[in-house]
């Protein structure tokens, strides 16, 4: 169920649902950050990137949206992205749990957080929604599909749809910190910027319209800079445990062995990546192989550079979302609303930094602390 809502495939009617939602919050967010942002002065981008990332995540799951002026909304946002920040650090009780006594405080500030986060969903989305669930129609949406398992199927339990609801809405965490890294890179590498610029002007007829999920495949830079970033930053290690014996590369592994995927080896070995160290969105594209298109593939009749281009996809060595049977479920959701995030921030708006020194991103991780470096975003004329 989680895979059917949470992984719209292209050609389904959720995947256009998503893109709308996208492409009005989009309108929301920047009418936001207008109002809020000083002119010329850097500005807290990640705050508000968050909450125009939760408002998809919870528009396109629960049929939701939260005002940018509610506090109780902030605060569940705030607290999203603390829990995503600790859970990236990597600490040695992630391994050795018998140091529990010694991260009894740490721990207790995580409970706060969720079951602050739990207390939210419960009030402000399920209690209402329960009393409208109605089996015999089609799902609306994945709230809708939760609600309805907990009355056919007896094993599932209500906190059971809180605790999946939870995690899948703070999905949204992971989506917001890879654009604001997205950002940040832009802020150091401007000609990055630049590159994406051309591809949102020449789809959109210099910004006639926003940028929605159709375009994707017009703006192979676009989605090749958010893959860079993912290769850039994405978590060290995922772990597995073999549930039968067998051999892995020569290697004899019995049934129980737990065998991790090390991405941060995988995304940094000069073995498969030229220049692995550097920042280079381009890596990611190969020549196009449907020829040169004409002026006539854009609305705008503007020619870009990167029509020259496509997406090199099915690279065997580049695995952030893992393979197999536990692939990510919300990596339709990190490409799409990471897309409409990316694009349409940057046909609005040029990215820089007044103090690029600022600017510090820990390597192989895709989280940023709560409280990091200012922008400063700039009108497009
Ligand atoms: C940049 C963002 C993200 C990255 C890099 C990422 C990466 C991963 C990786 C590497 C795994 C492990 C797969 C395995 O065990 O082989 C995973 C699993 C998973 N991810 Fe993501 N993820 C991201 C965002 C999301 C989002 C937004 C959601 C939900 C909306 C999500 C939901 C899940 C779930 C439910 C699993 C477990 C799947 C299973 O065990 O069947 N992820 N993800």
């Amino acid at each position: 169920m989680a895979r059917r809502h949470c992984s719209p495939r292209e050609s389904s009617s959720f995947y256009m649902q998503m893109s709308q939602i996208g492409c009005e919050e989009m309108e929301h967010f920047i009418r936001e950050i207008d109002a809020k942002m000083v002119p010329g002065e850097p500005f807290d981008v990640k705050t508000f990137l968050l909450r125009a990332c939760a408002n998809m995540f919870s528009q396109y799951m629960c049929s939701q949206r939260f005002d940018y002026d509610d506090e109780e909304f902030h605060k569940i946002v705030q607290y999203f992205d603390e829990i995503f920040w600790e859970i990236n650090q990597g600490h040695p009780l992630d391994f050795l749990p018998w140091l529990y006594p010694f991260y009894r405080r740490h721990l207790n500030k995580i409970v706060h957080w969720s079951s602050t986060i739990r207390s939210f969903i419960m009030d402000r989305i399920i209690s209402h929604r329960e009393l409208d669930i109605d089996v015999d129609e089609p799902d609306s949406d994945f709230t809708d599909a939760l609600l309805k398992s907990l009355v056919e199927d007896k094993d599932v339990s209500r906190n059971t749809i809180i605790f999946m609801l939870e995690d899948f809405i703070g999905g949204h965490s992971a989506v917001g910190n890879l654009v604001m890294l997205a950002l940040a890179y832009i802020a150091k590498n401007p000609q990055v910027g630049s590159r994406i610029q051309d591809e949102v002007d020449a789809v959109s007829s210099k910004g006639q319209r926003k940028i929605n999920l159709l375009d994707m495949h017009q703006m192979p830079y676009t989605m090749a800079t958010i893959f860079e970033v993912l290769r850039y930053s994405s978590s060290p290690i995922v772990p597995h445990v073999a549930t039968e014996d067998l051999v892995i590369s020569g290697h004899g592994v019995t049934a129980g062995t737990i065998v991790f995927i090390n991405n941060y080896v995988l995304n940094r070995s000069r073995e498969h990546w030229e220049d692995s160290h550097q920042f280079e969105p381009q890596r990611f594209l190969e020549a196009s192989t449907e020829g040169r298109r004409d002026s006539r593939g854009s609305d705008s009749g503007i020619e870009s550079d990167q029509k020259e281009f496509q997406l090199r996809k099915n690279i065997p060595h580049f695995l952030p979302f893992s393979i197999g049977k536990r692939t990510c479920i919300g990596q339709n959701l990190v490409r799409g609303f990471g897309f409409l995030l990316l694009a349409n921030l940057l046909q609005g708006y040029n990215v820089s930094s007044g103090d690029p020194t600022t600017i510090r991103i820990t390597p192989a991780s895709l989280a940023l602390p709560a409280s990091c470096f200012p922008l400063l975003l700039t009108r497009r004329a």
